[in-house]
């Protein structure tokens, strides 16, 4: 059984956001504080670190009170996060989770290390949508994910089907994986409801 202090999250926030006119999205206001520290919250109770992974305005996310990682080799996309952070962690699992989802919870985790079983890896399905940047990634797969990059493959599910990712349903979470991607989603969250902690503490 992986526990909670076995798993370090790495919160993704090293894109361009061209959707947002190249802003840093996981500082944008809201409900009165960065957007990233929604999430921040509300999974440092689920597990043993975290880690930012940023490219720019780094003194700001450092200011978050996580260490940072910068992508060693820049223009990868998300995986070249996950990349950079593997040579760093010390713990056997991380969780990638994008910086931009402001109502994501400690449950999500939670039911992906219930789910993983024996498998190297879990992610999402919300119902709708797989979601494979949320996913249980055993650290010691970075060979593989080395050796995936090097093919010249960036999608993240290319990478979770060649280490066997099982997917794990979970549409009455599907309210968590709401991202901001456009100008539009982030103007009605700030309209909507106040991103909330909950869920349970292993
Ligand atoms: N470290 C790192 N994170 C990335 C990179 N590209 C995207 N991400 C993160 O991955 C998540 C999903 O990214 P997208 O929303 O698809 O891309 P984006 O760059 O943020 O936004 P668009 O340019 O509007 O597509 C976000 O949390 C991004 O910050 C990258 O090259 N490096």
């Amino acid at each position: 059984m992986i526990l909670p202090h076995d798993i370090t999250a790495l919160i993704l926030c090293g894109g361009e956001a061209r959707r947002l006119g190249g802003v840093q999205k996981a500082l944008l206001d809201l409900h009165g504080q960065p957007l990233v520290s929604w999430l921040l919250v509300a999974l440092a109770s689920h597990v043993g670190g975290i880690v930012i992974s940023a490219n720019d305005d780094l003194q700001h996310y450092a200011a978050l009170g996580y260490p940072v990682v910068t992508d060693v080799r820049p223009g990868l996309g998300p995986l070249g996060g996950l990349q950079s952070a593997l040579t760093q962690v010390s713990t056997p699992w991380v969780f990638v989770c994008p910086g931009d989802m402001p109502y994501m919870d400690g449950r999500v985790l939670d039911r992906l290390r219930e789910q993983v079983g024996t498998s190297g890896a879990a992610y999402p399905f919300d119902g709708s949508r797989e979601q494979y940047l949320c996913a249980l990634v055993r650290a010691d797969g970075l060979e593989k994910l080395t050796d995936y990059l090097a093919t010249g493959r960036r999608s993240a599910y290319g990478f979770l089907e060649a280490i066997g990712a099982v997917q794990v349903n979970m549409p009455e979470l599907r309210e968590c994986f709401v991202n901001v991607n456009d100008p539009e989603t982030l103007d009605s969250l700030r309209l909507g409801k106040k991103p909330t902690v909950t869920g349970t503490t292993a």
